[in-house]
């Protein structure tokens, strides 16, 4: 169903854990009645697509009768008053998806496709989760672009027998919570395609203090597949560049190059309970606005999204610093207490990821938005991989901000690029800060330095820009 429904969230009882599942919301219990309703009141519509207007008027049947009487301008009276009446027992709520009205370029109110205006939609309602499933809706409502059956289905499917093999490799992170050595959720290896990639990654690249141990090369699936990554995802920026962003023009610090994935971190998630915690992935070696081409196999499960929402009172780039690690190429929330409140504090968005499907985290996407997935309460077994998903991020690492640029913090060690995402002053500024902190055992320096970047997102080292001219690393697809 290319629609989202709206459930209420649970009250965290623990703030240092997601909740396991969702219990539902006897409200959805009510919508086969309301269904029932639309039906007696609009026989010529047929049922999927009352039940689409019904989700995207949030479940308020006052706003379908509405609409849907707008609409009819002909419709007999004594039936508009019936459907009045009945609509009237139910409250107001907005409405999203094509039936959103918006304001023209004229002042007028007019359905989003008759306006020329670019689609805005109101986040969802503080404690809900829209479920979306429409590429549409996806792109309209998130930062992302998805595109189901990516891969010709025998490609798909021998890549993730490839994978599933390889996972046996795979291992757990281990992050430290509140002075606790935490594992993650889930597994995962990092894969290059060179050999030079990989004494890099082992012995150059470091992530939250220590140098990656499990990097392995990518298998010629794996590569193939990266090219056409690459493709969709250059494609999918300038369409994004050109239909979503302000004049058409990309955001100050996206690069203006060709996206070049250099590296694939590839996770396994087996059974329903594995998942990862709302993070942003780590700006560090990607650089500002970084885009991030994520392909899914095997069972389908739930990629959630949430809006960061700024906060006034005791936001400082210091506090920043105390933010906990929780994975590889990840930033985490700065702790879970916090991060539950704002889960709170503005609606999250659930985009159901199924076999095969592509999904492009666009260049606003790790900046403004936390993603996770979520543990699942109950999943279908895929018929290869059985209760297993594999996911692939795709990233590029800028050659510009490779560690033997990046400045070392008070204790020798390499900096970790944030981005300063609370509060109104510094919002959206980079700063280098001591990582340190972030690993095992260590405490962390106080080094802190704001990271300027030019336009193109190069880093600007005192009056020198370096420039992302000859990579190092080498690419991808291109190393085929
Ligand atoms: O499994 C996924 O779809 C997302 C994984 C992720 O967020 C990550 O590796 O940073
Ligand atoms: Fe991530």
């Amino acid at each position: 169903m290319d629609a989202f429904i709206s459930r209420k969230r649970p009250r965290f009882l623990n703030p240092n854990e997601e909740p396991k599942h969702e219990p539902s919301d006897p409200r959805e219990d009510t919508t086969d009645t309301k269904l029932a309703i639309l039906l007696s009141l609009f026989p010529a519509i047929k049922q999927d697509e009352l039940l689409d207007i019904l989700v995207s008027c949030e479940g308020s049947v006052e706003s379908v009768v509405n609409l849907l009487s707008a609409k009819d301008l002909t419709a007999d009276t004594s039936v508009s008053k019936k459907r009045a009446a009945v609509a009237s027992s139910f409250g107001v709520q907005t409405s999203l998806s094509s039936h959103v009205l918006t304001a023209a370029e004229d002042g007028s109110m007019k359905h989003m496709h008759e306006s020329g205006r670019k689609r805005i939609y109101p986040p969802p309602k503080k404690g809900k989760t829209l479920h979306l499933y429409s590429p549409e809706d996806i792109a309209a409502y998130t930062p992302c672009t998805i595109i189901h059956n990516f891969l010709p289905a025998k490609e798909a499917d021998t890549l993730l027998l490839e994978l599933l093999d390889e996972s046996k490799h795979f291992s757990r992170y281990d992050f430290q919570l509140f002075n606790r050595i935490v594992h993650s959720p889930h597994t995962y290896a990092v894969y290059v395609s060179t050999p030079e990639e990989h004494r890099q990654h082992t012995s150059e690249y470091t992530h939250g203090g220590t140098y990656q141990s499990n990097v392995r090369q990518a298998t010629p699936q794996l590569r193939s597949v990266s090219s056409q990554v690459q493709r969709i995802v250059n494609s999918e920026i300038n369409k994004r560049i050109r239909d979503v962003y302000p004049d058409g023009k990309k955001l100050q610090y996206q690069s203006p190059k060709e996206w070049r994935p250099n590296a694939a971190f590839v996770n396994c998630y087996d059974g329903a309970n594995e998942s990862v915690g709302y993070h942003s992935d780590k700006l560090t070696y990607l650089g500002p606005r970084p885009v991030i081409g994520s392909l899914s196999l095997g069972v389908a499960r739930e990629f959630r999204v949430r809006r960061i929402v700024p906060r006034e009172d005791d936001e400082t780039a210091e506090e920043n610093h105390k933010a906990d690690k929780i994975g590889p190429g990840t930033n985490s929330a700065r702790n879970q207490t916090t991060s539950a409140a704002r889960v709170d504090a503005q609606g999250q968005i659930s985009i159901h990821l199924p076999h095969n499907s592509l999904l492009i985290m666009h260049a606003e996407m790790q900046e403004e938005w936390k993603h996770s997935i979520a543990p699942a309460q109950t999943i279908s077994p895929h018929p290869i991989s059985g209760n297993r998903r594999i996911n692939i991020t795709y990233r590029w690492f800028r050659d510009t901000l490779h560690p033997r640029y990046t400045p070392r913090c008070k204790c020798g060690e390499h900096t970790i690029l944030r981005c300063a995402q609370r509060k109104h002053e510094t919002r959206g500024r980079y700063m280098w800060m001591c990582h340190a902190g972030f690993a095992q055992g260590k405490e962390g320096c106080s080094f802190f330095q704001w990271a300027e970047f030019d336009d193109d997102g190069d880093p600007i080292w005192g009056k020198k820009v370096i420039r992302d001219e000859a990579p190092t690393l080498t690419n991808f697809s291109a190393s085929q």
